[in-house]
């Protein structure tokens, strides 16, 4: 193989391979769990060649993760950075502490099961976009090239809105943020202009499962009338019930896109799909024309593995899957994912955790080659004040430019990085593993994580 630069011979073996835990500053967001953190911990990744080439990935930091980062990373000094598939069956091969697997869900509970290979595959797709990096600046092809090809310029991104606090709690290390509070639905709608304005995003989701299901209903009312005919979604984590579920598809029947994650699991979740079904038949059998056939439901928490699709697809439990390049083990896996939706016309879009700019670039560059993505993908981005690169990624219009630059188009800013790091060595233990229910505890020392359902 030969350089973009000329015909020396490129030499792809890797020769290094860096793991950095970070500690980055996220504001108090609140979810069905608890709160976030003041500070979350990531892990970047970068694989050098031998060639003196460098390629980036990102993923989760928690402990779990990089206790499998490590021996993952011994491992791959000598691979080719051209041999992707190769990094599935070296992971296969790392031991994981049962302890870590042994809960149904994970820590949080909000990325549904927690399985040893979903463990190994969150690792993996770190290393997996860091070779493609590699490989893309090595031959000075962005990586949808290497995916096959975009199909889209421009990737649209949703707004994601969250129920906040001002601050985190008093006396508490933070960064400051300038969102300001929402706690109810002028709250909500406020921080909905205030995305709309900075970043210009036009789809809009309410992170819910934090307070009582009528006042969600009543903030996503208030956002359908600040914003008439934006797509709206609401994810309450499967905190409900499939009762209170089927209450909430009905009442916000007119406005939302999709409901995510209402009720937990697959047999809740077809349940709740099977009645809004019903009830759509027999409005129109009533002659409610003009209805909507029921709200789709999607889901990152129910259909997080191959293995689970079988049942949710059979059961049409999930109208749309919110793939996650993170723990379903990289670009290429989510190009598999969404070919299996496709197959089964099953909507395909994606989730997100707290990440930063390499995540960002990698899932915009896997999205710009997906044909049927429908609906506007989720990022915390803009909630992330820090990153580690040189330059930000910009949302304009909602949206983020596909980068046609060798590999992601990103560069590692090494003192962000360094400052970074610094702060997660300093740290005591308290915070390299992210515990929304301990961050709660802070401010109400009684709360424990909620049982499910919550409503
Ligand atoms: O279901 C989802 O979309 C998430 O779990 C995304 C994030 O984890 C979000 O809920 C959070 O960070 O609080
Ligand atoms: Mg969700």
């Amino acid at each position: 193989m030969t350089s973009a630069w000329g015909s020396r011979p490129v030499n792809l073996a890797i020769t290094d391979v860096r793991l950095t835990p970070i500690l980055v500053a996220d504001p108090p967001l609140l979810n069905t769990q608890g709160v976030h953190q003041p500070y979350t911990p990531r892990l970047i990744v970068e694989v050098v060649t031998a060639d003196g080439v460098t390629g980036l990935g990102e993923t989760y930091g928690d402990t779990k993760y990089l206790e499998l980062a490590r021996p993952f990373a011994a491992e791959l000094i000598g691979h080719q950075v051209t041999n992707v598939n190769a990094l599935f069956a070296i992971a296969d091969e790392v031991a994981v502490d049962q302890s870590r697997v042994s809960g149904q869900v994970d820590v949080g509970g909000l990325r549904g099961v927690q399985t040893a290979d979903k463990l190994r595959l969150s690792v993996v797709s770190a290393f997996e976009v860091a070779c493609l990096d590699a490989l893309g600046k090595a031959l000075g092809l962005p990586v949808h090239a290497l995916l096959g090809g975009k199909v889209r310029d421009a990737v649209e991104y949703s707004a994601y809105l969250f129920y906040k606090w001002a601050g985190h709690p008093e006396g508490v290390p933070a960064e400051k943020d300038d969102w300001g509070a929402a706690l109810d639905p002028a709250g909500v709608v406020e921080q909905a202009r205030k995305f709309k304005e900075r970043y210009g995003f036009t789809s809009f989701k309410l992170k819910g499962g934090v307070f009582p299901p009528d006042e969600e209903i009543a903030a996503v009312r208030a956002l359908a009338e600040a914003f008439p005919g934006h797509p709206l979604r609401l994810d309450p984590n499967g905190a409900w019930s499939v009762a209170t579920s089927l209450k909430v598809a009905k009442e916000l029947a007119d406005v939302l896109e999709y409901l995510e994650d209402p009720a937990l699991g697959t047999p809740a979740m077809a349940e709740v799909a099977a009645g809004l079904k019903g009830a759509a038949r027999s409005a129109s059998d009533k002659g409610g024309g003009g209805r909507r056939a029921g709200v789709p439901l999607a889901t990152n928490m129910c259909v997080t593995t191959f293995a689970e699709i079988r049942e949710a697809f059979t059961k049409d439990a999930v109208q749309v899957v919110l793939s996650d390049h993170h723990y379903w083990g990289g670009l290429r896996n989510t190009q598999q994912l969404a070919a299996i939706c496709r197959t089964f016309g099953v909507g395909v879009s994606m989730h997100s955790n707290t990440h930063l700019g390499i995540s960002l670039a990698a899932m915009t560059q896997v999205a710009s080659t997906v044909p049927d993505l429908h609906h506007a993908c989720d990022s915390h981005y803009p909630w992330q004040s820090e990153d580690v690169l040189t330059e930000r990624l910009v949302f304009d219009g909602g949206k983020v430019t596909v980068s046609d630059a060798p590999g992601l188009g990103v560069e590692l800013d090494r003192d962000r990085l360094a400052l970074l790091h610094r702060r997660w060595l300093d740290d005591d233990g308290t915070l390299r593993d992210r515990d929304d229910a301990a961050a709660m505890r802070v401010a109400d020392p009684q709360w424990r994580t909620p049982s499910v359902p919550r409503w």
